[in-house]
């Protein structure tokens, strides 16, 4: 079988270097080369700390796209870069695969659209761990029968993005099953502005940013006299990578946009 060329964006990032150790390690891969903000024409081997791989490196992102000849592009990136070269990937025929969180409802949509046009597989995935996955649809079952929740999501304190897209994803799959409510007293007031978090369908979600974190999120739900807390934790970031790599291979075969991993699970 032949390999999947692989482009990485955002190879020197925390997420990108564990995707390139994964991709050397994995005869499924071939990087053919990684967009960076730094290092133009250099190559990844000569960059201290990355794998010794061969693939260029382009600061350019339309012109990576454009030139080189490439399967899928994962992107590890930032909300605002990640969009714009998903967009350039798919312009391109290059299946994206994409882990940066932040994108908005409207971005999502416009690039499941731009895949529509051009026929092409797409994989958006907030969480490519297949436990915080698993966590996600026990808490959808959950919220059926336990319908006042809410999500307590903690990260690193380098995350830009609030509240994770794990945490947005696992509201929205509660929504569809739980009818619309609002939780806490009807004359509840935050004397603190936040105190009661971030709000999505009535459901309320906490971000906590501490160092020492990598990714944990914790969905409470209360009933009569009891709780149930599903819990997940990923302890480091090799923990995403069975995720990335099946995301690649499955979005090969696909011909419009899978927002979430899930889809992809037997
Ligand atoms: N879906 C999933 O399972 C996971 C998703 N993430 C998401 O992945 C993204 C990256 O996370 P981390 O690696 O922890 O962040 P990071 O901050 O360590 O890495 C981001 C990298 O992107 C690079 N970058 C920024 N703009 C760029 C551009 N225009 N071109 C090329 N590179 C650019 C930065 O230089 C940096 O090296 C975040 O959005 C995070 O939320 C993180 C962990 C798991
Ligand atoms: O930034 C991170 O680290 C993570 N981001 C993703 C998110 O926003 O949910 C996935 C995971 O939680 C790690």
């Amino acid at each position: 079988m032949s390999k999947i060329r692989a482009i990485v964006a955002g190879p020197r990032g925390k997420m990108g270097r564990e995707a390139l150790r994964m991709i050397e390690k994995d005869e499924t891969f071939e990087l053919v080369a990684c967009i960076d903000r730094k290092h133009d024409g250099e190559r990844v081997r000569d960059i201290e700390g990355l794998p010794a791989l061969e693939a260029l490196i382009y600061t350019d992102p339309e012109t990576c796209l454009m030139e080189v000849e490439a399967d899928v592009l994962i992107d590890l990136t930032t909300p605002e870069n990640g969009y714009v070269h998903t967009k350039w990937a798919i312009e391109n025929h290059i299946r994206p695969v994409v882990g940066t969180t932040g994108f908005s409802e409207q971005q999502l949509r416009e690039l499941s659209t731009l895949c529509e046009e051009k026929g092409i597989g797409a994989v958006i995935a907030p969480n490519f761990a297949i436990g915080a996955v698993l966590m996600m649809q026990f808490s959808k079952w959950a919220a059926k029968h336990m319908p006042h929740v809410e999500i307590i999501e903690k990260h690193h304190d380098q995350k830009l993005d609030a509240p994770s897209g794990t945490a947005i994803k696992t509201a929205q799959l509660i929504q569809e099953v739980r009818s619309s409510q609002s939780q806490g007293h009807p004359e509840e007031q935050e004397t603190h502005e936040g105190a009661r978090g971030a709000e999505i369908d009535g459901m309320r979600i906490h971000s906590m940013r501490l160092p020492g974190l990598i990714a944990h999120q914790e969905v409470i739900f209360g009933g009569q006299g009891q709780t149930l807390t599903i819990k997940h934790d990923s302890h480091d970031r090799e923990s995403f990578m069975s995720g990335v790599k099946l995301a690649s291979e499955k979005v090969m075969s696909l011909d419009q946009l899978v927002y979430g991993l899930e889809h992809l699970l037997d």
